[in-house]
């Protein structure tokens, strides 16, 4: 809250001096080819590592006028330090000549910097005074402003350094809060995805000269036949890449926004027991009063790397409580969205015979699984777990002979029995949910990358859909197959970002932080 705040104070108190202090700077600059060499693109500047008071703070500079900066701030009169190299320096205000900091100043000129544009890093002492003076003092100089939130990254990607998919890989890498979302993230960053979408886009090229070719040359007998044989099998070809590529259950989209899973079950089966217990944390309220959940109570978990949104719902019964009744209709909402659902039970409440005790669990699965709209599409098995609460109730030596029993009865989902109050279970049933997070998600390292976001997989369908618009009109109007050829083209370019389209830059980049 502080820090937006001052963010705030700080960025307009920067406008203000800009103005005010343009021409002063100028005289205080000692070397006037800095001043003429000022375009009219602005040189942009942030604090780049994270607000608040920290060790060291990494200031940024980018653009035609990053080099007076260093100049004029690192009392570097006659000539720039060395590229990309780091250089201790006394950081002076040039109005006031007043000694700001003492720190590290980089040198990173065009091309050969994050922008691609002549940029300068400042790494001074992270106090908040510290990095205010500096902010200042940059703010008054001429043809300088703060930059906009993600401005260097979209220099960057104008520049051609980063194509959109790398830029995304980035703004993950920044965001990233589990180990396998770090590793997708600088996979993608790392440009894999993108050298997949650039390669199918070189062959969809060939594929629309040859046929551009065939349409200009084939009266004259110029052209071999057979070519078009061959773009068929190279479209062919790329609609089956394409095809495997959308069949990935979603697993990079998954990894990258957490998994959706949701504790739902009968009143007082112990869910928000679970919940708690999984978090650590008294997250929501646990009593014996059957209703006590109404709100869904949502906390997010790092299952073994794997990022997780666990929701904890209201018990499913029949209620003529207007709250509760709402409360179970949330809960049925989130289990139809969740990518798994933990069906928990009081484990007490199960007959001790093994098959009394499958059959009322069907039947249990059923009464939570089925949709109380539609009761014949009920949720499927395979996306659910079947959590047996409360172990320490069962006599000691009937726990492992029932679950192992159970078990071994087909059409029911895996069974974990556990105990939230010993914790008994509690160990095997994280391997369990582990390995069922692990499979949705899948290895972010191993195999072809995978599409990480519904932008891709929603270009990836357009240009499959004008892929069949080639073979549509292959045989009787090859123009309109060449446009279908050219649409798919268009849609790939999209998702690099080769193909301009102001409004997705505009969203990607506004996911960026200021300094990024
Ligand atoms: N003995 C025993 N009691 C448990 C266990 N887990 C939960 N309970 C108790 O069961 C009661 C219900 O627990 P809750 O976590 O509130 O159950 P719930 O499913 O969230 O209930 P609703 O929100 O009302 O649907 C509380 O009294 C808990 O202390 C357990 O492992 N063993
Ligand atoms: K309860
Ligand atoms: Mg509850």
């Amino acid at each position: 809250m502080l820090t937006s705040v001052c963010r705030g104070i700080l960025r307009g108190a920067v406008h203000k001096l800009r103005t005010r202090g343009a021409p002063l700077a100028r005289l205080l600059c000692s070397n006037e080819e800095d001043i003429v060499g000022l375009g009219d693109a602005d040189t942009i500047f942030a604090l780049s590592s994270g607000q608040g008071r920290c060790g060291v703070a990494v200031v940024r500079v980018s653009g035609p006028a990053s080099p007076t900066a260093l100049r004029c701030m690192a009392g570097l009169t006659h000539s720039l330090p060395p590229p990309r190299t780091a250089l201790l320096r006394s950081i002076t205000d040039p109005q006031s000549k007043e000694v700001l900091d003492r720190g590290l100043v980089l040198w990173f000129p065009a091309p050969h910097s994050f922008t691609g544009e002549d940029s300068v890093e400042f790494h001074i002492h992270g106090g908040l005074a510290v990095t205010t003076a500096v902010l200042q003092a940059l703010g008054n100089m001429s043809g300088m402003r703060p930059a906009e939130a993600g401005e260097f990254t979209r220099r960057a990607f104008q520049a051609g350094k980063l194509d959109l998919t790398e830029v995304e890989g980035l703004g993950d890498l920044i965001h990233a809060e589990t180990e396998a979302q770090r590793r997708q993230a600088l996979r993608q960053m790392s440009g894999e995805l993108g050298r997949l979408y650039q390669d199918w886009s070189h062959r969809l090229k060939r594929c629309l000269a040859h046929v551009e070719a065939f349409i200009d040359f084939s009266e004259d007998e110029l052209i071999e036949d057979g070519v078009l044989n061959q773009v068929d099998k190279a479209v062919v070809d790329l609609q089956t890449e394409m095809e495997r590529h959308l069949k990935d259950e979603r697993r990079g989209e998954l990894l990258r926004s957490g998994v959706q899973v949701v504790i739902a079950g009968a009143t007082n089966a112990g869910k928000s027991s679970l919940l708690n217990t999984l978090c650590q944390r008294p997250a929501a309220i646990v009593s014996p009063i059957a209703g006590t959940t109404r709100d869904v109570v949502e906390t997010a978990l790092d299952i073994g790397g794997f990022p997780v949104h666990l929701s904890d719902t209201a018990g499913l019964r029949e209620s003529p409580d207007l709250v509760e009744r709402e409360g179970v209709r949330r809960a049925r909402e989130r289990m139809e969205q969740a990518d798994l659902t933990l069906v928990v039970v009081d484990s007490a409440l199960l007959p001790c015979d093994a098959e009394q005790g499958a059959a009322f669990l069907q039947g249990h699965l059923r009464s939570v699984l089925s949709n109380q709209e539609q009761p014949e599409t009920a949720l499927p098995a395979d996306k659910c777990l079947l959590v047996l609460n409360k172990s320490d109730l069962l006599p000691e030596d009937g726990r492992q002979k029932l679950t192992g029993e159970l078990r071994r009865v087909s059409g029911l989902p895996p069974i974990c029995l556990i105990s939230c109050h010993s914790n008994e279970g509690l160990q095997d049933f994280l391997t369990v949910l582990h390995s069922r997070v692990k499979t949705l998600c899948g290895n972010p390292l191993s195999g072809a990358p995978t599409l990480t976001q519904a932008r891709h997989r929603a270009h990836l369908q357009q240009c499959k859909a004008a892929l069949a618009q080639y073979h549509r009109y292959r045989d009787t109007d090859l123009a309109l197959a060449a446009e279908g050829v050219r649409l798919a083209l268009t849609s790939l370019g999209r998702i690099t970002g080769r193909v301009g389209a102001e409004e997705i830059l505009d969203i990607i980049f506004k996911d960026f932080c200021i300094g990024k």
